[in-house]
């Protein structure tokens, strides 16, 4: 921490961004949603950009504990570094902040943890300096920082982070990724069982090359779950959530993955799998007392230690928004 001179009327802007599903079982990196806790609790990190001389980070929330001690280790202050060269890049002035990071989310946990600091370190910071960026630039900056700590680029956190809701990644420069309609009715059950998965090392553990049937399996699925949002089929839709890349290499990280799943179908959920690189799971449920029932299950015989939890959500349709500062 550094002793930042600081005016009375030093402009302060911060931001909190949610904690999100990557994959959602038939999207490998290509789709992810965002996640509200039904009871109202906010499930993510904010950060605070405030005017300053010099830059510093701070740290609080229940997890700062685990990240890597530094500021320079910690991926937002990478993304304000990032930020300021891409400043420069566009003629702009740079900014003179300090920034906060309220570190809620677990690292390691399959929730989005470093996505969601790096989409409320760029979202404040772009709202802090007047937005200069628009959109698909801010979400590249996002992908990018994203890829540094993950070892491979990849949306499917950052996007639904940001934009809020089901998100399907498009390949494209712009638009980077479109948002999709989704079931209103569903409950989405998290449990994080507490122990860390890092996502580099996960990726790690996925075959380089699929067979075809793998293959045409994934492209099915992907492409009949799009139609039947759009057609409103929820049965057809919940049909395909079955994971044909990353489920069987990455379960045996899990401990009793293979039970949770049993424990949720027994309570008629219509999909299960894992978040992200796991250890989170995640199911679907059509009924909050099936929702409340699967919660109950994997809190008794998922969690593995004290830092575990579960939440029954819905999606967040906001995504990334300002939050008034202290
Ligand atoms: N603000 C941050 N939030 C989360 N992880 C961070 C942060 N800053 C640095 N890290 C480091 O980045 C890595 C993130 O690991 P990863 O497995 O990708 O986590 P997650 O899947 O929860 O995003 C960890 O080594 C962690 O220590
Ligand atoms: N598509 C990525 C998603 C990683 O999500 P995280 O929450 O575990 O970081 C992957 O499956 O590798």
């Amino acid at each position: 921490m550094s002793d930042n001179k600081e005016t009375t009327s030093a402009k302060v802007t911060r931001a909190f961004a949610p904690a999100s599903i990557g994959n959602v079982s038939l999207g490998f990196d290509l789709l992810g949603a965002a996640l509200q806790p039904i009871d109202g609790k906010r499930l993510g990190d904010w950060v605070e950009v405030k005017d300053a001389e010099t830059f510093s980070l701070t740290v609080d929330g229940t997890f700062a504990d685990r990240l890597p001690t530094g500021s320079d280790n910690n991926i937002v202050t990478k993304c304000f570094e990032f930020f300021q060269a891409a400043l420069a890049d566009a003629n702009k002035a740079p900014l003179n902040v300090a920034m906060h990071l309220h570190k809620a989310l677990p690292i390691g946990s399959g929730l989005g943890s470093s996505a969601s600091s790096i989409v409320a370190a760029f979202y404040a910071l772009n709202e802090h300096a007047n937005k200069p960026f628009d959109e698909d630039q801010l979400l590249t900056m996002m992908g990018e920082l994203e890829g540094q700590i993950s070892g491979s680029i990849h949306y499917d956190n950052v996007a639904p982070s940001y934009l809020g809701g089901l998100v399907l990644m498009t390949g494209e420069e712009s638009p980077v990724a479109v948002k999709l309609p989704c079931f209103d009715n569903w409950y989405w059950v998290v449990c994080y069982s507490g122990i860390s998965v890092s996502t580099a090392e996960a990726r790690r553990l996925l075959p380089q090359e699929y067979s075809l049937s793998s293959t045409l399996d994934f492209g099915r699925q992907l492409s009949v779950f799009v139609h039947s949002l759009y057609a409103k089929d929820e049965a057809l839709a919940a049909k395909m959530m079955t994971d044909v890349i990353a489920e069987e290499h990455r379960k045996v990280l899990l401990p009793r993955f293979d039970d949770a799943r049993e424990a949720a179908n027994a309570n008629n959920a219509l999909a299960f799998g894992i978040s992200g690189s796991g250890p989170t799971v995640f199911a679907v449920a059509r009924e909050l007392d099936d929702a409340n029932a699967i919660k109950a299950w994997l809190e008794k015989e998922y969690i593995q230690n004290e830092d575990g939890f579960s939440h029954v959500c819905q999606l967040s349709t906001q995504g990334t928004q300002v939050l008034p500062s202290a």
